[in-house]
């Protein structure tokens, strides 16, 4: 039955999927209630000014207004981030409560605000590019008062797989390169450009680079292809 629906489920953004299969899901999770989707890239308390400053703007730069959801000119949109990936797909967030219900997206996955990943990315869909402003909190130590190799992995595979998903719709990582020039400090802001390179069928191949917010230091380079896939193989 999962897989049955998970099949025919989906897609990101664009797609619906049929209301007779929702209408299913919905009966299925009539327990469930109410559902809901949480932004955890807004900002909070822990942010630092010069986060607060460069997501001001940022979001002054967007396309729509995050509080009121109106219409403005601007070359940005400002991504939401869930706790799960499959909420951004449509219909995901009655998936989410059926598959792996207490699965957490790795970077979503502690509730201490400031101590692991903060972060909020942004899509530049004119230019194929996203840019994700990342304050790393103490909880991810490498080096002495430095951000663990993993953790910025873990953040430039979390970025290029969103950039991968707004370009080409559902996709894994099949290779990830990186070369780190300079450790980052915890608690600094750091902002991850990543554009897209080019497209040959299935693989999306994207470059990355990580920097300090006035772009004179580089951190960390890399590049990753991503290959899309259908999300319904996922569920075998
Ligand atoms: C709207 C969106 C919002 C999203 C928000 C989400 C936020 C969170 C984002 C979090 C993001 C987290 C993301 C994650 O963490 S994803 C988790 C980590 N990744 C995986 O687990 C992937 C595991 N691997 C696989 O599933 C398969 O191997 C895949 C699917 C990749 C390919 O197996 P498949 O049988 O389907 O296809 P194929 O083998 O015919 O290959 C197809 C083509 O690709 C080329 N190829 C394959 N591998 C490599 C390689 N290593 N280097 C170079 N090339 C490679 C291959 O030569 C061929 O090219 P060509 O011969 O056609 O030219």
């Amino acid at each position: 039955m999962l897989a049955h629906i998970a099949r025919r489920i989906g897609h990101f953004h664009g797609h619906q999927i049929s209301s007779a299969i929702l209408r299913r899901m919905r009966a299925s999770l009539k327990t469930i209630n109410p559902i809901s989707l949480q932004d955890f890239s807004q900002p909070n308390p822990s942010w630092s000014p010069e986060m607060r400053k460069f997501y001001d703007h940022y979001n002054a730069q967007c396309d729509t207004d995050t509080e009121t959801y109106e219409n403005k000119t601007g070359p940005w949109r400002k991504l939401p981030s869930y706790n799960r990936s499959i909420k951004h797909a449509t219909g995901g967030i009655y998936i989410s409560k059926l598959i792996q219900a207490k699965a957490r997206l790795f970077t979503r996955s502690v509730n201490e605000q400031g101590a692991t990943f903060e972060y909020v990315a942004f899509f530049n869909k004119e230019e194929k590019i996203c840019i994700c402003l990342f304050q790393p909190g103490h909880l991810l130590e490498g080096a002495p008062g430095h951000v663990h190799g993993g953790a910025i992995a873990t953040m430039i595979d979390t970025v290029t797989g969103t950039l991968a998903g707004y370009l080409s719709g559902p996709s894994v990582t099949a290779n990830l390169n990186i070369n780190y020039r300079s450790p980052v400090p915890l608690g600094s802001v750091v902002i991850i450009h990543c554009a897209l390179d080019r497209i040959e069928g299935r693989k999306t191949f994207i470059t990355c680079k990580v920097t300090s917010t006035d772009e004179s230091k580089v951190y960390t380079e890399a590049t990753v292809l991503f290959v899309s896939i259908k999300l319904g193989s996922l569920f075998g």
